[in-house]
């Protein structure tokens, strides 16, 4: 991708408005993937600078844990915090009640922790996120413990869905996830309920986690780029 590819720009700059928004002394939660990878770093470039002051943060995977370490931004466990200040994360989809589906980096199980431990979370996305319904873009993410992963997909074919094995890329093999467990994406024509839906998923034996997020976000914060320049809309 070329810098001016105007997704990447878009990421970068509704990353680096989240960054703005954290206060010296807070212990943020650390949102995975390819916008919040643009937080972290601005996280970094605030504390080096002197700028932003003694903040922790909870990484949401593996993958934002090295990035913090990468950007100097110390780490502490939910075991050694009683509060979160913010967090701070990206999605796959953003419907109008600020409901999300998340999971696109197999992450979505730590995330739910992390994200709805936090007095505010603020969600990163580009616009091209935004949906009317949840599931119209985007398959649902779904953590399965390996060995149910054969009934949990008979059974979410029962509910109407229509479930795929995540396979790695450059990896022979499914996609393992940080708690080493394996993703299905599921199809579902029409996500009518998505607070039904979520509790009706992690109800089958062998589910751990899905990526339906509702009620969690707070502020959606989203990069759009407009008469050729970006811009940043805040949803709250
Ligand atoms: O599992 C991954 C997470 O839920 C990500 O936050 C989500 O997939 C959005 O990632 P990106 O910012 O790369 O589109």
């Amino acid at each position: 991708m070329s810098e001016q590819d105007p997704v990447k720009l878009m990421k970068q700059q509704v990353g680096k408005a989240a960054a703005d928004r954290v206060k010296s002394g807070s212990i943020v939660g650390l949102g995975t993937g390819s916008t919040t990878a643009y937080t972290l770093q601005y996280l970094g470039e605030r504390l080096q600078s002197g700028e932003l002051k003694d903040i922790k943060g909870v990484p949401t995977s593996f993958q934002s844990s090295v990035l913090a370490k990468q950007y100097g931004i110390p780490l502490v466990t939910l075991d050694e915090i009683d509060h979160m200040d913010i967090a701070i994360d990206g999605a796959d989809e953003v419907d109008p009640n600020k409901n999300l589906i998340k999971g696109g980096g197999a992450a979505h199980t730590r995330e739910k922790i992390v994200d709805s431990l936090a007095d505010q979370l603020i969600v990163v996305v580009d616009s091209s996120k935004l949906v009317d319904k949840l599931g119209s873009t985007f398959l649902l993410p779904v953590e399965v413990i390996p060995l149910a992963i054969t009934p949990v997909m008979n059974k979410i074919e029962k509910l109407g869905g229509k479930p795929t094995l995540r396979m790695g890329v450059k990896k022979a093999g499914p996609v393992i996830t940080d708690q080493g467990n394996m993703v299905i994406d599921v199809k579902f024509d029409s996500i009518d309920n998505p607070a039904e839906l979520e509790k009706t998923l992690n109800n089958i034996p062998g589910v751990l986690e899905n990526g339906l997020f509702v009620g969690v976000a707070d502020v959606i914060l989203v990069g759009e780029i407009k008469d050729g320049k970006p811009l940043i809309r805040e949803i709250s």
